[in-house]
């Protein structure tokens, strides 16, 4: 199977399991990335079944409301029932690296909200360590500098990430060569950091499931 096959079989995969917990007024965490958008995607056919959805980033919400799927801001919804998202690295305890596409604060926020964080992802994001893929850092532009030499303190190697402005006008530090042993951590460390806004090691927010892709069928696992 392609990659691609294991991202929608995944996606198609969470649908099968938040479709049958939904009510009509439910409101559905949706997160960034390619297999997110393939969540979107199957999202649309039971859309129905629940109320609305928050989105993760304005390209997932401009997805969502071109197949007619409502998307409200975080502030005028009550709760959110699940949040089902893509990751950059996995770990087994579920501890992820996100933020590839430079949405992780906005992706933080929503899983902070919801009741269950459902991720969804291939198995080339399964990982014994999180820290092969270099952990993208948001920073407020002016301190960009500042935090990258903060960031080498603490073993890495800041790259930054050029012409990339996310969703909330910041800058994005890409920091290679971290073996992240102790993820929690780490979190706190770089989130300490004047000029953070969040790093994209989500291990005080784990997932709760994670529905695997992989060559031999969908595995579920949890923590
Ligand atoms: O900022 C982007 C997100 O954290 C994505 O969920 C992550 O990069 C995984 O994306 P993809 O599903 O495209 O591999």
């Amino acid at each position: 199977m392609t990659q691609d096959e294991l991202k929608q079989a995944t996606a198609r995969a969470a649908i099968d399991y938040i479709s049958p917990r939904l009510e009509a007024d439910s409101i559905v965490g949706v997160g960034t990335g390619s297999t997110a958008n393939f969540f979107i995607d199957y999202l649309a056919e039971v859309k129905g079944q629940f109320d609305g959805t928050v989105a993760s980033s304005e390209a997932s919400a401009e997805r969502l409301k071109a197949h007619g799927i409502p998307v409200y801001e975080l502030n005028s919804v009550d709760g959110i029932q699940f949040y089902v998202d893509g990751a950059d690295e996995t770990n087994p305890a579920l501890e992820l690296i996100k933020g590839g596409g430079a949405a992780l604060t906005r992706e933080k926020i929503v899983a902070a909200c919801a009741e269950e964080f459902i991720c969804i992802a291939d198995d080339s994001k399964w990982v014994d360590t999180l820290g092969s893929f270099p952990l993208p850092v948001e920073v407020i532009p002016m301190a960009r500098s500042l935090v990258a030499r903060e960031l080498v303190k603490l073993g890495g190697d800041p790259v930054y990430r050029q012409g990339v402005i996310t969703d909330n006008g910041n800058a994005i530090l890409d920091v290679y060569n971290l073996k992240i042993e102790r993820p929690t951590a780490l979190e706190d460390a770089i989130n300490n950091i004047t000029g953070v806004v969040t790093n994209g090691i989500f291990a005080k927010r784990p997932a709760d499931v994670l529905l695997l892709g992989t060559s031999t069928g969908v595995k579920t696992i949890t923590a």
